[in-house]
């Protein structure tokens, strides 16, 4: 059994998928090739110049130009010839699709988290309308091009830069829209954990944006278009700022590392996975729905994110020893393998015990306590941002996760993986939970349509 779920994880290795269906090696992979879930915008190596002097063609055949039209197209023509857009400029991700973008893709280097409430009087009308405008927004800057009058121009020069907005509704969502009828089950509030210290005004909200891009401009290009889109329907509850690792920062594609230096993200399920769909989105007829007569069909395609802004208590944890923190997570630093050995892919052994006969893998070792099999199977796809906002009023670093779990029903993800780490995870002195959310995020917009369009229209 345990070498099946080896074999299993070391097929799934970006890597080894790349071996497996006979592709190079990343490192020797064109520059032009498309990460997983997105397409090139325009061909590298082809420069903006020559794609610009088709530009007609270009529109008519569906390419797609960074930043095409209008001051954007005088800008890049202005500019020197034969400058193409880097592969990480051109990265296209599709708006319309089964499922929203921003869950499935590899994390980008940028993040916005937005929380919105609606304003006084807002209601599912101003709500129906404020969704379609964000659609529109959406699917022409993940297409590279400007939001149309008024464009800031923040994002003038660059191509989409795997840009994705996703969109989802809170509880609080459905009583200001006279839908409480149509709220899932599955977006009961989280309990509460005996380690939170949440901020309430940094949590929750009635509706809830995420923005990735690998590139900051346009990210931030991104969320200003989102935030002027929503005035007079609704207001900023909260933001929070993230990134990740810069794609191409190292020789080859990794699990990213994050502020404590671990590599995060191992043991996420696997697209290849058969239990996958079912583990992160919500099936045709809309879940479960609390055993079945509750099932929220506009949910079909979506997901629930579970949104934990985790403080890290850096001063504490880096005074730690390489040998503590290793056990503290129960994976090597240096390279993210289980303590029992092998690489990054090899399945811990949670059997094995060391020369003093204790487990070589801690009893309260975090990889351990959060495993599915330690949990009755429950699983979540975690795509986070780590974050950094200076140096908090207690003199320590304002640092962390803003964690970003992504699962088919949090009853059955997230709420019981986060009970039993409540209980004792030799993490938990080293973190503080401050902020949490939970949004329903409705599957993809087909062509013509906005997201969120099933449940307030029908
Ligand atoms: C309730 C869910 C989880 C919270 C909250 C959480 C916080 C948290 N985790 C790390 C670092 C690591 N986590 C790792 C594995 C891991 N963590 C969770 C869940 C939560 N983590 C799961 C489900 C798993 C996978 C377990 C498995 O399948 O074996 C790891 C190991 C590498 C990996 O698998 O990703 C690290 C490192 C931090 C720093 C943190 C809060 C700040
Ligand atoms: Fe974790």
């Amino acid at each position: 059994m345990q070498h099946d779920r080896r074999r299993e994880r070391e097929n799934d290795h970006p890597r080894a998928q790349g071996a497996a269906k006979g592709l190079p090696e990343p490192s020797e992979r064109p520059t032009a090739e498309a990460r997983p879930g997105q397409e090139q915008a325009s061909g590298a190596g082809v420069s903006r110049r020559r794609l610009l002097g088709s530009a007609g063609a270009a529109g008519a055949a569906g390419l797609v130009l960074g930043g095409a039209g209008g001051a954007a197209v005088h800008a890049a023509t202005a500019s020197e010839p034969g400058t193409a857009l880097s592969t990480v400029g051109s990265s296209r991700v599709p708006f319309h699709g089964r499922h929203q973008a921003g869950i499935l893709q590899p994390m980008q280097a940028r993040g916005h988290l937005v929380a919105f409430d609606l304003v006084p009087g807002a209601g599912r009308r101003e709500a129906a309308a404020l969704l379609r405008r964000w659609s529109a927004v959406a699917e022409r800057l993940m297409a590279g091009r400007p939001v149309g009058g008024g464009d800031t121009g923040v994002a003038l020069d660059a191509g989409p830069s795997s840009l994705t907005v996703t969109f989802g509704f809170g509880a609080s969502f459905f009583g200001r829209t006279g839908l409480t009828g149509r709220r899932p089950v599955e977006l009961e509030p989280l309990p509460a954990f005996s380690a939170d210290r949440l901020d309430a005004r940094r949590s929750n909200g009635d509706l809830w944006v995420q923005i990735g891009a690998d590139d900051a401009l346009v990210a931030f290009h991104a969320l200003r278009a989102v935030q002027k889109e929503a005035a007079g329907a609704a207001k900023v509850r909260w933001q929070m700022n993230g990134f990740n690792r810069a794609p191409g920062a190292t020789a080859q594609p990794m699990t990213t590392r994050n502020l404590m230096g671990q590599v995060d993200g191992t043991g996420n399920p696997k697209p290849s996975e058969p239990d996958f769909d079912a583990r992160v989105f919500v099936p045709a007829g809309g879940g479960r729905g609390g055993g079945g007569s509750g099932a929220q069909a506009w949910m079909a395609g979506g997901s629930y994110a579970v949104v934990r802004r985790i403080r890290m208590l850096l001063d504490d944890w880096e005074k730690l020893s390489l040998a503590k923190q290793e056990q503290v997570i129960g994976r090597r630093k240096a390279d993210g393998a289980p303590l029992t050995g092998g690489t990054e892919t090899t399945e811990p052994d949670l059997e094995k015990a060391g020369a003093d006969g204790r487990p070589v893998i801690a009893a309260d070792a975090h990889s351990r306590i959060s495993a599915p099999e330690q949990n009755g199977g429950a699983a979540m796809l975690r795509r986070p941002f780590s974050y950094h906002d200076g140096i908090g009023p207690d003199g320590e670093p304002d640092a962390g996760l803003i964690f970003v779990a992504w699962q088919a029903d949090p009853r059955r993800g997230f709420v019981p993986v986060q009970r039993k780490l409540d209980r004792g995870d030799a993490l938990s002195p080293f973190i503080r939970h401050e902020a949490s959310g939970l949004y329903a995020v409705p599957g993809g917009p087909a062509e013509g349509e906005y997201v969120g369009q099933r449940l307030l229209e029908s």
